[in-house]
C-alpha cells in the first residue's frame, strides 16, 4: 500500500513538473542551436554568441539589421567572406563578397537549397504547408509560361494599367494628394492580375483586397513564429497563422471559377477535344496543373494566392521608393520624358509595344539605380545547407544552416560602384547596356538574387514597372506633399529586420502634366 502511495506522489511530483519539461525544451534547443555544431564556430559573429543574449541580439536586429549587416560586410566581406547574425531562432550566415557570393552561385541545388531557404526565412511549411515547401510548382510556370511568353501580354498590361491610373488618379487640373504607396499598389495590383486572373476579377475590389492582404498575412504570421525554436513552430502557427482563414476568403471568391474552369479542362482532355478561347492566365496555368497531377482546387487558389505574395508588394515597394526619388527633385524627369517622347515618335504611340519599353534606357537606369540603394530586402539568395558545403576561405557549414547574401552592403560597397551612396539615376545609361539592364543579375547587383534561381518575375516586374514611369512621366507632374521632413525631402525608408520599406505614411501629389 505504502509502495502505491509512494509511487502516486512521485507521479504527481512529476506532473508538477510537465509545465518545467516543456518550458526546458526551448531552452535546451536554443543552448544546442548557439553552442552545438551548429554554433557555426568558425564563422564571425556580429553581435554576441551568448545564448541568451544572442536571442535578444535578434530580437534587436529587427530594428537594427541595416547596421548590423554593414558593420559585418565592413569588417568580413574580404576574410573569410562570411558572417554571422543571430536571428530569434537560429543563426543566419551572411555570405558577403564577390568570390563569396560567386562560390554560393556555383553550388549545386543539392549542395544548398533555394525553396529551403525561403522556408527558413518564411517559416513556409507552417504557413502555407509542407506540400509547398516540396513541390513549388507554381515558380517552372513563371519562366515557362510567363516569362518566355511575356510579348503576348504587353498590350493587356498596358491596358490594364492606364485604365487603373484612370481609375485611381484621374487627371486633376490642380495637385492632389494620393498616398503614395497605396496608389501604386492598387495600379500594381490591377496590372498584375489582368494577368494572372484575367478580367473582370482582376478589377474586383473584394478580390484585390484578398491578394494583396496575403503577403501582411504571411508577414505578420512569419513574425510570431519565428520569435519561437523550430520545435514550438507548429503550435504556434496553429494559433497565429492568418493565411488559413484568407485562403478560405479566396476559395470562396475565386472556387467557384476555378472549378469551372477544371471541369472544362478535364472533359476537353477526356474527349480529345480543343478549347475555344481558353482563357490565358496564370490561374488557368494552375488548374492546367491541378488536372494534369491531381491536385486540390484548394491547393490551386493557395499558389495563386502565393503568386499574389511574390509579385504585388514586392514590385509595388520597389516602384514606391523610385516614385519618391522622381517626386523629391523636379530636374529629374526632364531627361525621361525626353526619352519617353522619343520612343512614342518611334513606336507609332504605342508604349506598350514589344519594341518600346526596351528602348527605355533612362527609365531602365533610374529603375535599377533606385533598386540598388533601396531594394526590397537587405539580404538575398535565400539557401539552406543540404550537406556540409565549403567556402575557398577555409570555412565549412554543417547542412540545415540558412545562409543569405548581404545585397544592401554589396549594393553600397565602394568598389562596386563610385559614390556608391549617392542616387545617380542615369548610372546605368552608358557602358554594356545588356550586363546593366534593370534585370541583369551581377555581382555588384543582387536586387533579384543571382545563379539560375534569381527571381523568375523580373522581367514582368521590369516590364511593369518601365510603364508605369514612363506614363507618369509622359501624363503627369509630380512633387512630394511637404512633409516632417521639409520640402522636397525623399521620405526616409522604414526597416523591419531584412525589410526595406517605401515610408507607407508619405503623400506624393499629382496633377496633370503642363506643358511648358
Ligand atoms: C521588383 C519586384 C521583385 C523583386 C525585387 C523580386 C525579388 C526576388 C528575389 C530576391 C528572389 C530570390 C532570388 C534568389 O534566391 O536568388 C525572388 C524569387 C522569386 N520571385 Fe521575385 N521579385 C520581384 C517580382 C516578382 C514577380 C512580379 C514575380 C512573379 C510574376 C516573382 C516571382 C518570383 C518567384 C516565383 C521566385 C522564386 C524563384 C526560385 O526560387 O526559383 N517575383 N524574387
Amino acid at each position: 500500500m505504502s509502495a502505491i502511495i509512494v509511487d502516486v506522489s512521485s507521479v504527481t511530483q512529476i506532473a508538477a513538473l510537465w509545465p518545467w519539461l516543456l518550458a526546458a525544451v526551448p531552452l535546451v534547443y536554443m543552448l544546442w542551436n548557439w553552442l552545438g555544431p551548429n554554433g557555426l564556430h568558425e564563422v564571425p559573429t556580429v553581435g554576441t554568441t551568448i545564448p541568451l543574449l544572442a536571442y535578444w541580439s535578434g530580437l534587436r536586429y529587427i530594428n537594427n539589421a541595416r547596421e548590423t549587416l554593414l558593420t559585418g560586410y565592413a569588417q568580413y566581406a574580404h576574410t573569410p567572406g562570411l558572417f554571422k547574425v543571430a536571428m530569434t531562432d537560429q543563426w543566419l550566415v551572411i555570405v558577403a563578397g564577390p568570390k563569396q557570393l560567386e562560390e554560393l552561385r556555383r553550388m549545386s541545388d543539392d549542395e544548398v537549397s533555394n525553396y529551403g531557404g525561403v522556408d527558413e526565412l518564411l517559416s513556409a511549411r507552417f504557413i502555407l504547408g509542407a506540400d509547398v515547401v516540396k513541390n513549388p510548382y507554381h515558380m517552372p510556370l513563371v519562366h515557362a509560361k510567363l516569362t518566355r511568353n511575356l510579348g503576348d501580354f504587353h498590350g493587356d498590361m498596358k491596358d490594364e494599367m492606364w485604365s487603373a491610373f484612370d481609375d485611381h488618379i484621374g487627371m486633376p487640373d490642380e495637385w492632389k494628394s494620393f498616398p503614395a504607396l497605396k496608389t501604386v499598389m492598387s495600379v500594381v495590383s490591377r496590372t498584375s492580375n489582368r494577368v494572372f486572373v484575367g478580367l473582370p476579377l482582376c478589377r474586383d475590389p473584394e478580390f484585390l483586397d484578398i491578394a494583396t492582404a496575403v503577403t501582411l498575412d504571411i508577414a505578420q504570421s512569419r513574425f510570431v513564429i519565428n520569435l519561437f525554436p523550430p520545435v514550438m513552430k507548429p503550435l504556434i502557427a496553429k494559433f497565429v497563422n492568418k493565411v488559413p482563414s484568407r485562403l478560405r476568403k479566396a476559395y470562396a471568391k475565386v472556387g467557384p471559377m476555378v472549378e469551372a474552369r477544371r471541369r472544362r479542362a478535364e472533359e476537353c482532355k477526356a474527349n480529345k477535344e480543343e478549347w475555344d478561347e481558353k482563357p490565358n492566365d496564370f490561374l488557368m496555368w494552375l488548374v492546367d496543373e491541378a488536372v494534369e497531377h491531381g491536385y486540390t482546387n484548394e491547393s490551386t487558389v493557395l499558389y495563386l494566392l502565393i503568386m499574389e505574395f511574390v509579385a504585388l508588394h514586392t514590385a509595388a515597394m520597389s516602384f514606391t521608393h523610385a516614385l519618391f526619388y522622381l517626386a523629391s527633385d523636379s530636374s529629374l524627369v526632364a531627361p525621361l520624358r525626353t526619352e519617353v517622347e522619343a520612343v512614342l515618335a518611334e513606336e507609332s504611340g504605342d508604349l506598350g509595344s514589344r519594341t518600346a519599353v526596351r528602348k527605355l534606357r533612362y527609365i531602365d537606369s533610374f529603375l535599377r539605380e533606385s533598386q540598388r540603394i533601396n531594394g526590397t530586402n537587405a539580404t538575398t539568395v535565400w539557401r539552406k545547407t543540404l550537406k556540409t558545403i565549403s567556402f575557398s576561405s577555409g570555412v565549412t557549414i554543417p547542412p540545415g544552416v540558412f545562409l543569405s547574401a548581404a545585397s544592401t552592403a554589396t549594393h553600397l560597397d565602394e568598389h562596386h560602384h563610385s559614390n556608391p551612396a549617392v542616387f545617380d539615376p542615369w548610372r546605368f545609361v552608358s557602358g554594356d547596356l545588356h550586363a546593366r539592364s534593370f534585370v541583369s543579375t551581377t555581382p555588384d547587383f543582387i536586387a533579384f538574387g543571382q545563379g539560375r534561381h534569381a527571381c523568375p518575375g523580373r522581367h514582368f516586374a521590369a516590364y511593369e514597372m518601365k510603364l508605369m514611369l514612363a506614363y507618369i512621366v509622359l501624363y503627369y507632374d509630380v512633387k512630394m506633399r511637404p512633409g516632417a521632413e521639409g520640402v522636397g525631402v525623399r521620405p526616409k525608408n522604414k526597416w523591419i529586420g531584412n525589410s526595406i520599406i517605401p515610408d507607407p505614411t508619405a503623400d506624393v501629389l499629382f496633377r496633370k502634366r503642363v506643358k511648358a
